[in-house]
């Protein structure tokens, strides 16, 4: 029997550094942000309806998709940021429940799908458990800041595009700590995995 494990923080609350953790444990991890970022590839019908939708403005030279461009539309629109879920999502969990039956067949015992929209999706409820990686909204302001190069009032944009960080909390199976330092965040993680009875 398969587990599956959601694993979901606030942006850049620290779930890539945990995901991380997870697969040093040699645990398979699912990125969504990545298959979604696969998607948006030319010639796909994901890249096809994004361009249709939001013309070729959000297109770089090259002909790919300006990520950066298309971010500062949808973080600052929730109704062009639900059109885009709306495109995107439904191809993302269609190669995500894909995997997660490719790890059933191959009798893995656990796998963690690390999803940024796992509450405001709904795809919680697929899950035998939730791990939530947390910090408080000054340190993820600070990382998005320092990380994206962007100002505060886009930082709190994002920020304020998901769920707050508290609401998923409280909807946690189980909460990693991410505010100190990477070391303090592995303890957490070691005994997220005690409770999972990882041997
Ligand atoms: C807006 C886009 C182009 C920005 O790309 P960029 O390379 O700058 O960021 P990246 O994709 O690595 O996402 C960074 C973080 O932004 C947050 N985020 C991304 N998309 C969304 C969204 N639709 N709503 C809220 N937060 C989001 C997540 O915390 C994510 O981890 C990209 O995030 C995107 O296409 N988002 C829509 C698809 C989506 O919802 N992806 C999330 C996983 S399914
Ligand atoms: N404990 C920590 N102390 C200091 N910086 C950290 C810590 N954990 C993560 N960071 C930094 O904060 C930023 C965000 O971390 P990370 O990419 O793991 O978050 P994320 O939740 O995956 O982000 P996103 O939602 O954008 O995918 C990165 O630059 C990372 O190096």
């Amino acid at each position: 029997m398969t587990r599956i494990i959601g694993l979901t923080g606030g942006i850049a609350s620290g779930k890539s550094t945990v995901s991380t953790m997870f697969k040093e444990a040699g645990i398979p991890v699912i990125d969504t942000d990545q298959i979604a970022h696969d998607l948006y590839q030319k010639g796909t019908t994901v890249y096809d309806a994004i361009v249709n939708h939001f013309t070729s403005d959000i297109l770089l030279t090259d002909q790919s998709i300006n990520r950066k461009k298309l971010g500062q539309i949808i973080f600052a629109n929730k109704t062009k940021r639900d059109e885009l879920n709306q495109i995107v999502h439904p191809e993302v969990y269609h190669v995500v429940d894909a995997e997660i039956e490719r790890y059933k067949e191959l009798d893995e015992p656990i796998v963690v799908v690390d999803i940024p929209l796992l509450f405001e999706t709904g795809y919680d409820k697929e899950c035998d458990a939730t791990v939530v990686v947390y910090t408080n909204y000054e340190n993820q302001i600070e990382r998005l800041i320092s990380r994206d190069q962007i100002d505060r009032d886009y930082a709190a944009m994002k920020i304020d595009a998901q769920l707050s960080l508290d609401a998923k909390k409280e909807q946690a199976t189980y909460v990693i700590d991410n505010s100190f330092s990477i070391l303090d965040t592995k303890r957490d993680f070691n005994h997220v995995l005690e409770q999972l009875e990882v041997k």
